[in-house]
Formats: structure tokens, C-alpha cells, sequence
């Protein structure tokens, strides 16, 4: 389904994605771990066009992405949705409207000003918000939600987008535990019951233990490590980061309590 091949990016004289290559097959969950610079946001950014890549191709369902110009680019950056650390919200918009505006690209030069949206729209952005268990935050100013709330409303407005993958920016570095855990749990459940591919940079080894189907660490632009979550060992992770013997886990991690895995019984609740 998605192939990367010997994809580069060259920034000055600094490779910051440095001819990677792997494959995914079906909708797996793909966490990208590694230190500050080492690529992931580039590499992220390379997959949706929002970054052009200086040499090597993105092959989805057999198309290069990185090929595509004008309409087409456009179409894949909708079938791509991406999610921020800083969620990327409209403040002063309400929540219904920051989830519509996943589909802006959609309407014509006229209804983008005067803000018309169809029924049908609104309340597919409606179903969206009860599916992620914020419906009655609907009419609320984005700016007065949590910043897991805020979080939950900008996968929203991605899956507005009815994408075939989401990639997600570190999606919960500026979340609390019990935050970072409704967020992850979202961002699984969207890939298990709908079959979404989800790419996520993440910068806790136990967040990429615990939802990732497969883990990538990238180190000074390149793949150092690419297998599954219990291959992924502390001697493992010390390379990806480039760390001594002194490196210490705990150092990266979210908290999360170890009690809970993903689609437990408390994300049930706040998602139901
Ligand atoms: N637009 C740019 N111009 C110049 N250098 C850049 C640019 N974008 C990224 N870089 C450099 O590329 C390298 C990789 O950056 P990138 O943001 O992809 O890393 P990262 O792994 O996502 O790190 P972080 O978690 O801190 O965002 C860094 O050395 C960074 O300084």
C-alpha cells in the first residue's frame, strides 16, 4: 500500500531525510521515534507535500505522490490529513466550524465567504465530534476546550477530510497523561475500525510500545531501526537516540499509566 523509496531531503548541506526506504503493507499503525532533528517532522511533511523532497518517491497504492502537481496534489494532501503538536486550530472559531474547515478546499471561492456550509456537511462534522465523544462541545470557541479536547477536534476536522492515512506530529508532547491516552486511543481507533493508515512522529518509547504495530527510529536523517514494538529493546532505543550507557527510559516517557492499554475501559467512557 505505501512504499517509500530512497527518499532524500537536503537542506544546505545537511541531509535531513537521508535516502529512506520501507514498505507498509495494509493499515498498520507506524510509530517515527527518534531524537530532536532527526527527521520526522521532514520526513512527515515530505509524505503530505507539504515539503518537497530533493530525490526518491512515495509510492501509494503504486502512484509516486511525489510526482503529482496541481489538482492531484491537492487531492492526496486531502486523502493525507496531519495532525500538529499545537493542533493548528482557528481560536475564535467554534468547534463545528474549525471541524468544517477540514473540507474548505472543497467549496467554491463564495460559500468560503460567506460561510455556508450544507446541512449534510454540518452534520457530518456533528457525527464526528459524538463519534470522539466532544459532540457537546460543538458551539464552544476552539480556544476554551482542553488541549485534549483541542487535540480530539483537530482529528476531526482530519477525518472530516475522510482521509486513506493520517499522519500525526508528535500529536500529544504538549498533552497530559490522561490527555495523551484519549488522544492515542482516538488515533487507534480510528485505525482499527475504519482501516486508516495512521504515521505517527512520537517522542515516547512507551507511547510507540503501546499502540504502534511497527516502530521506525530515525537517527541523523536515516532508518537505524524498523521492526516491531517488542524488538525494540533498550539497547535498541540507546542507538536511535545516540545515547550512553547512562540513557534512561524514563526520559522518554509520557507517564501513561502501564495499567491502561489502548481501547481500555477509560477511553471507552470518555469516548463513548
Ligand atoms: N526548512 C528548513 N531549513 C533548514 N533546515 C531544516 C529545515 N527543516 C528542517 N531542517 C533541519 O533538518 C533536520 C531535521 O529536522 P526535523 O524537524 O525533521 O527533525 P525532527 O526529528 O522532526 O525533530 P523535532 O522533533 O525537533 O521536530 C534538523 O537539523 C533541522 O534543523
Amino acid at each position: 500500500m505505501l512504499e517509500v523509496r530512497n527518499v532524500t531531503r537536503v537542506f544546505g548541506q545537511k541531509a535531513a531525510v537521508d535516502d529512506i526506504s520501507f514498505t507498509v503493507e495494509g493499515p498498520a499503525f507506524v510509530g517515527i521515534i527518534g531524537r530532536s532533528g532527526a527527521g520526522k517532522s521532514t520526513f512527515l511533511r515530505i509524505m503530505n507535500r507539504l515539503t518537497d523532497a530533493s530525490s526518491g518517491q512515495i509510492l501509494v497504492e503504486g502512484r509516486d505522490i511525489l510526482a503529482l502537481r496541481g489538482s492531484a496534489q491537492r487531492q492526496w494532501q486531502s486523502d493525507c490529513a496531519m495532525i500538529f503538536q499545537q493542533f493548528n486550530l482557528v481560536p475564535r472559531m467554534d468547534v463545528v466550524s474549525n471541524v468544517l474547515h477540514g473540507i474548505l478546499n472543497r467549496r467554491s471561492t463564495v460559500q468560503t465567504m460567506f460561510n455556508l456550509w450544507s446541512q449534510a456537511d454540518i452534520l457530518r462534522a456533528l457525527s464526528i465530534l459524538d463519534r470522539l465523544g466532544i459532540v457537546e462541545q460543538a458551539p464552544k470557541r476552539a480556544e476554551a476546550l482542553s488541549g485534549g479536547q483541542q487535540q480530539r477536534v483537530a482529528i476531526a476536522r482530519a477525518l472530516m477530510q475522510d482521509p486513506k492515512i493520517i499522519l500525526a506530529d508528535e500529536p500529544i508532547a504538549s498533552l497530559d497523561p490522561m490527555n495523551a491516552q484519549v488522544v492515542m486511543d482516538t488515533l487507534k481507533r480510528i485505525n482499527v475500525e475504519d482501516g486508516r493508515m495512521v504515521i505517527a512522529n512520537l517522542h515516547t518509547l512507551d507511547t510507540a510500545r503501546r499502540y504502534c504495530d511497527r516502530v521506525i527510529g530515525m537517527r541523523d536523517g536515516r532508518i537505524v531501526f524498523d521492526g516491531t514494538p517488542a524488538q525494540l529493546s533498550t539497547g535498541v532505543a540507546r542507538d536511535i537516540y545516540g545515547a550512553d550507557a547512562s540513557f534512561n527510559e524514563a526520559a522518554t516517557s509520557t507517564a501513561i499509566p502501564a495499567d491502561h492499554g489502548p481501547d481500555d475501559a477509560y477511553a471507552a467512557k470518555m469516548l463513548a
